[in-house]
Parts: C-alpha cells; sequence; structure tokens
C-alpha cells in the first residue's frame, strides 16, 4: 500500500478480498482500523451475471442451471461454483466480523448504485468520514449505456461511463430456475440483513 499524508486516505479495490478466507486476518494484522466496504447485489442476478461474463470469455462452458444444480429435479444447488457461493454473503461477512467491528464494514447496495448513484455515494463518503463532494450534479442517466455515468471525471472534461464489459444483456434463465435460486438464498439473505442491519429487500 502506498503511503499517505494524515490529510489522505488510501483506498483499494480487490472484488475477491471478500470471499477469501484468509483476507481479513491479513488486512486486520496489517491496519486494523481499515475500513471496508463491500458492493453487493441480489445473488441471484450476481450469479447471472458472473455466469454472463464468465461465457463471454469461455463459449464453451455447460449450462447455468447444469453448473448451478447438484441436481436440478430435487433442487440441490450447487454450493462449490463460485457463482452461487460468492453470493451467500454472510458466510464471508462471518469471517470478517471475526477481525472487525460491524461499523468498520459499510456495504454498498449494487441496486441503488444504479438508480441513486449520488445517494449511495454520499453514504460511502459519510462512513469514510469526509465532506459530501460527490453528488447528484456529478452524475448524468446515459440512455445509450443504460446506466448512470460521471459527468466529468477529475482527468478529464469529457463525460465518462463504465466500459462495455459493465452492464451487459444477461443470459436467458428459466424463471423456475431463478425461483428455486432465490428460495436457496432468502435464508442466507435474511441472516445477512439481520447481520449489517439493512433490508437490501432481494426477496
Ligand atoms: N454506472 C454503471 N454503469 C455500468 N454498470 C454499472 C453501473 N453501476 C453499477 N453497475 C453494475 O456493475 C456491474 C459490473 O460490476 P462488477 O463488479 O461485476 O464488475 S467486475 O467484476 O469488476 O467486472 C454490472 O453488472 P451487469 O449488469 O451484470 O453486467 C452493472 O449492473
Amino acid at each position: 500500500m502506498p503511503r499517505t499524508l494524515d490529510s489522505q486516505i488510501t483506498l483499494e479495490k480487490t472484488p475477491s478480498y471478500f470471499v477469501t478466507s484468509e483476507a481479513p486476518r491479513r488486512i486486520a494484522s496489517m491496519s486494523p482500523e481499515t475500513k471496508l466496504i463491500v458492493v453487493v447485489r441480489n445473488p441471484v442476478t450476481r450469479a447471472i451475471s458472473d455466469y454472463t461474463q464468465t461465457l463471454s470469455k469461455k463459449p464453451d462452458i455447460p449450462t447455468f442451471e447444469e453448473l448451478a444444480f447438484k441436481n436440478r429435479s430435487t433442487g440441490a444447488v450447487d454450493t462449490s461454483w463460485n457463482a452461487i457461493r460468492i453470493g451467500m454473503y454472510i458466510l464471508h461477512l462471518d469471517s470478517w466480523l471475526r477481525y472487525f467491528r460491524p461499523t468498520q464494514i459499510h456495504f454498498v447496495s449494487g441496486e441503488r448504485l444504479i438508480t441513486d448513484p449520488a445517494g449511495e455515494m454520499g453514504r460511502v463518503q459519510d462512513f469514510l468520514g469526509l465532506k459530501r463532494i460527490i453528488t447528484d450534479k456529478h452524475f448524468y442517466f446515459n440512455r445509450t449505456k443504460g446506466f448512470p455515468c460521471l459527468k466529468k471525471p477529475e482527468s478529464s472534461s469529457q463525460p465518462r461511463c463504465l466500459g462495455k464489459s459493465k452492464g451487459r444483456i444477461h443470459v436467458q434463465i428459466d424463471q423456475e430456475v431463478i425461483e428455486q435460486l432465490r428460495e436457496f438464498y432468502r435464508p442466507f439473505n435474511i441472516k445477512f440483513y439481520e447481520t449489517v442491519g439493512h433490508d437490501f429487500r432481494w426477496d
């Protein structure tokens, strides 16, 4: 990590930290007062998004249904498949809570990050103890992209949207499969809401 002045904070982003079992201990031993930010979205949508991304790189993989279930007729979900396992947020959170206080962890709603980016960024800034500099005026909704974009990032006078790999069209999944996965995730989601004290309304 780079050194910082007292007036600065260092931000580092690695999506896999949250689901890496050794990460909490290592980060806590480096800096126990670290603040952690995790973006979470409906785990069913997350799994489909994850699969869509993998499929775009490896078109020959089995279908989503084949990977998601150990046994489709009994509805036994394959929790060893990463796309499924990552969305069992409460299991991962439990490992972090062995090393960090709940107040050190902030969860961003992936859904609200799209519908209300300024609101979500406002809460992130509050969590980091920063003045609310990023507000509504920094975002606009780009109809072509179908997502909010930044009006003017610091380094440029041009508007900036996220790249093509963010916000791609998901593969179509049978409604029945979606329902089975919703059922599967419900108890994990409920425990997660109780632990973080916020209902993300995925159920
Ligand atoms: N403003 C804006 N523009 C584009 N995309 C946005 C935005 N805000 C959130 N999202 C959602 O971010 C999802 C991709 O983020 P990931 O964390 O999955 O990306 S990655 O794993 O680092 O590739 C991506 O998921 P998919 O829609 O499933 O592709 C988006 O829904």
